[in-house]
């Protein structure tokens, strides 16, 4: 059946997957980021960072899809997303003054947006196939003005999103371009799920005559 569950509480990632034509099951997991990122080391590598993080996310809603009957003929796709500035990755700010200072660092300058991808393939309850990988897109930032800014972190939307900025809602206005793919900016890359979907054995035909928006979501 090539029933597809994402592995989020990500609204954005949610709505890419539906105007590409997947309506997805959507279980959020409990991973707890900052642990595994520090478990990983200061040195890990930032793609390593971000597609163990996605790995965990997936197989952390695994258990609770077998109990449900839900595991067999299912995919499970789990992402992160994490902004790669001067070497340092930044997750969501959570604060005002931290998303202020975000910006004032990025007015103007590029850093590369990094997305993991983890897909799972179940059959009767086990995992008979998995893919990983990340995809990474460079953003060129614009130079908002104090009051932008301002109006902008007031909006609430920065605090919230990795990088503090998003690309198709009211962070577009600040963004001037991109290299790379925009999907996986907005929070899960479709080109690199395609991949990783076929690493697995399973086509984007099939995952559309499986989860049109009228197939069953529990
Ligand atoms: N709409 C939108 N959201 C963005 C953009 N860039 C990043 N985000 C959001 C997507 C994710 O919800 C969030 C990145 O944080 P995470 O990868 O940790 O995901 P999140 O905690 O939201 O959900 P999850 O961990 O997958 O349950 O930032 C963007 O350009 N547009």
């Amino acid at each position: 059946m090539a029933r597809l569950v994402l592995a989020s509480a990500s609204p954005a990632r949610l709505s890419v997957l539906r105007s590409a034509g997947v309506a997805p099951i959507v279980r959020v997991s409990a991973v707890d980021e900052d642990a595994l990122a520090a478990a990983l080391g200061p040195g890990a590598p930032p793609a390593v960072v971000v597609t163990e993080l996605a790995r965990a996310k997936a197989a952390d809603v695994v258990p609770g899809l077998v109990r449900d009957s839900l595991g067999d003929d299912t995919l499970v796709v789990g992402c992160d997303s994490m902004l790669l500035v001067d070497g340092q990755l930044q997750g969501k700010p959570g604060t005002v003054e931290v998303a202020r200072e975000r910006w004032r660092a990025m007015a103007g300058r590029s850093a590369d947006l990094l997305t993991g991808h983890s897909v799972l393939r179940l059959r009767d309850g086990e995992v008979v196939a998995q893919a990983a990988d990340h995809s990474s897109t460079t953003v060129h930032f614009g130079r908002p003005t104090a009051d932008d800014l301002e109006a902008y972190l007031a909006s609430g939307e920065p605090l919230q999103v990795a990088g503090a900025f998003t690309l198709d809602s009211l962070g577009g206005w600040f963004v001037e371009r991109i290299e790379g793919d925009p999907s996986s900016v907005i929070g899960i890359g479709l080109p690199l799920v395609r991949r990783l979907l076929a690493d697995v054995g399973v086509s984007v035909a099939r995952l559309w005559a499986a989860n049109t928006a009228e197939s069953p979501s529990v």
